[in-house]
């Protein structure tokens, strides 16, 4: 399966490129990536930029696809979805965790739906931590060509299936942390053995 990790964004809440912005000297987007790569279900990964940030990404050392829309997660997603059946995660998400992935990945294989979303029990969706098939794509077409960017709806609106969060293991939820403000940096603090031991702290 491709993962796929939306790295398009500007960073607007950041102020400036965060995903280029280095924690102990390592960029934020290195550790989504590393993260991912982790995943067993996972074989290939694709960095889906906007035109402007395509050329920096070649150096991660995955295909680099451009995302010729950039109206948002949407499409994002549609444009990941050009490649075939994608796990797609933002690429602001350090704190992966690769089992809840292949997990993931594996309930998506075996339901043969247009996408496997996690979702919480107040209804609230997890869509940039989801598989979505290639047929999804032409679901979103339409909504994209009526204008309507709208992700969650356009999923609920799908026959998706879901993943009920709070049935699973409770450390599998910092997989969705991400990163969208400064602030947010400091919650990585308390919390990092795998990637960096110490240096972090
Ligand atoms: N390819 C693509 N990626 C996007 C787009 N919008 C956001 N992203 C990426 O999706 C992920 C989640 O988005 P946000 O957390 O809102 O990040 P952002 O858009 O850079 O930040 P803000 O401007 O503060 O909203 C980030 O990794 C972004 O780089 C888009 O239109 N196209
Ligand atoms: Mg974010």
């Amino acid at each position: 399966m491709i993962g796929a990790v939306l790295a398009g964004g500007r960073g607007r809440r950041f102020g400036g490129d965060k995903l280029l912005f280095r924690i102990s000297g390592k960029p934020l987007l290195l550790y989504t990536i590393e993260r991912l790569e982790q995943a067993e279900k996972i074989d290939e990964i694709v960095l889906v930029a906007s035109k402007e940030n395509a050329e920096k990404l070649r150096d991660f050392g995955h295909d680099v696809v451009v995302d010729e829309l950039m109206i948002g997660p949407m499409g994002g997603i549609f444009t990941a979805l050009s490649l075939g059946d994608a796990f797609v995660v933002a690429g602001d998400m350090p704190l992966l965790v690769p089992e809840f992935i292949d997990f993931i990945v594996e309930r998506f294989e075996e339901a043969k739906k247009p996408a496997c979303v996690p979702r919480w029990s107040n209804g609230y969706l997890e869509p940039l931590h989801a598989a979505y098939s290639s047929s999804f794509r032409d679901f979103l077409e339409e909504r994209i060509k009526s204008r309507n960017y709208a992700i969650n709806q356009a999923i609920r609106e799908s026959d998706a299936c879901y993943i009920e969060i709070e049935k699973l293991p409770e450390g599998w939820r910092e997989s969705f942390f991400n990163v969208n403000t400064r602030e947010d940096l400091r919650r990585l603090t308390p919390l990092r053995t795998r990637d960096n031991p110490d240096t972090l702290r």
